[in-house]
């Protein structure tokens, strides 16, 4: 990882790309925002009250030059955030309700992000990904062409990387989401010089079995080889199926992908969030993620498990979403 880690933070550094980090007195994101100043890899932007954040800060020794602090409740700015958050929710915020949610440092830091005064937040390590990302979904919203975000994780081991799809977002993926989350992946791969080999992944092997489930992730393969077809994509498949040589030759031989999938498509949420822990517990895989994908802006959401170098990492990482 180290190397393509690296590749990323020169990609980003010294563009003046800044970052908000809503959640500004916790310790980790506080140790993560003070190296990222001072490294000069991007401009942290911490949400929080002034004295709060800056005594905390120096209980753990942190200078915090070069990182903005700013405080909902004294924003100068604030009349302008709460006309463009109606505007954006259309007759489904009034102004006393834009007024309350945007002391909220997430809506606040999603505002300014949606506001071009940030080009990206990080947040999650002490909220829920519900209160993190319903912002994101509400304010930023989805590109064009893209009806759902999801959530990816690099899982990096030495000199093995892999993408899992969707692992955050989406309980209950259909067909098509389950397409479009592969779609979107494939691109994510890419960004970590990935090329994208994915399988859509399920308990039966190309018809091995026959249940709703699996004809869900069989029609997923359908509509995201006619959306895209210069994907290299099939399934469904067994993990097994999909990643060892061997079984792929007896259970799907004729196959594009031989057991060298590298990026795997849960069908379900549960599927998704249970299996990036077991690989990243049991496995000893680095996980790098949540990454939100198909926003209109970056947004990106810890795991509260999160350490201060994931918080690095991942700030970093929605910084070059930004470019
Ligand atoms: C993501 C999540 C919070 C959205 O739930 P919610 O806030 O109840 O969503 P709602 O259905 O009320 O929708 C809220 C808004 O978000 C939008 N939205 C919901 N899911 C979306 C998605 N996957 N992509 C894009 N927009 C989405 C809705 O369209 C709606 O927009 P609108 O208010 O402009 O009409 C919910 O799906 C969830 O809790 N997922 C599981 C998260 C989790 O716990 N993961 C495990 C740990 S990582
Ligand atoms: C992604 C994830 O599972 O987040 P958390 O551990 O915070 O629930």
């Amino acid at each position: 990882m180290s190397n393509l880690f690296e590749g990323i933070k020169q990609k980003v550094a010294g563009k003046g790309i800044s970052i908000v980090l809503p959640e500004g007195t916790d310790e980790r994101i506080l140790s993560a925002a003070d190296r990222l100043a001072k490294e000069n890899v991007l401009k942290p932007i911490l949400i929080g009250e002034v004295a709060n954040v800056k005594a905390k800060a120096s209980d753990l020794g942190l200078a915090l030059e070069g990182v903005e602090i700013l405080d909902p409740s004294t924003y100068e700015n604030m009349e302008e955030l709460v006309a463009s958050f109606v505007e954006r929710r259309k007759g489904k915020a009034t102004e006393e309700q834009a007024r309350k949610a945007l002391l909220d440092p997430n809506y606040f830091g999603t505002m300014l992000v949606y506001s071009n005064k940030a080009n990206g937040l990080v947040s999650g390590a002490t909220h829920s990904t519900a209160d993190t990302v319903r912002p994101a979904l509400q304010i930023i919203k989805t590109k064009q062409g893209v009806s759902k975000t999801s959530g990816v994780f690099i899982m990096v081991r030495d000199d093995e990387k892999y993408v899992f799809a969707d692992c955050a977002i989406n309980i209950a993926p259909n067909s098509q989401d389950l397409a479009e989350i592969a779609i979107e992946s494939a691109k994510t791969a890419k960004l970590f010089d990935i090329d994208p080999k994915i399988a859509m992944l399920s308990f039966s092997t190309k018809g091995s079995a026959k249940s709703p489930e699996t004809e869900k992730v069989a029609e997923a393969v359908k509509i995201a080889k006619e959306l895209a077809p210069e994907l290299t994509l099939d399934g469904e498949f067994q993990f097994d199926a999909a990643f060892v040589p061997s079984v792929a030759k007896s259970k799907a031989p004729e196959s594009v992908i031989q057991g060298d999938a590298n990026t795997f498509i849960f069908p379900s949420l549960e599927a998704g969030n249970i299996g990036y822990k077991i690989a990243q517990r049991l496995g000893n895989f680095e996980a790098i993620g949540p990454i939100l994908q198909g926003l209109n802006m970056p947004v990106n959401d810890l795991s509260r498990g999160c350490n201060s170098e994931d918080v690095y990492k991942l700030s970093i990482i929605t910084a070059a979403q930004a470019l």
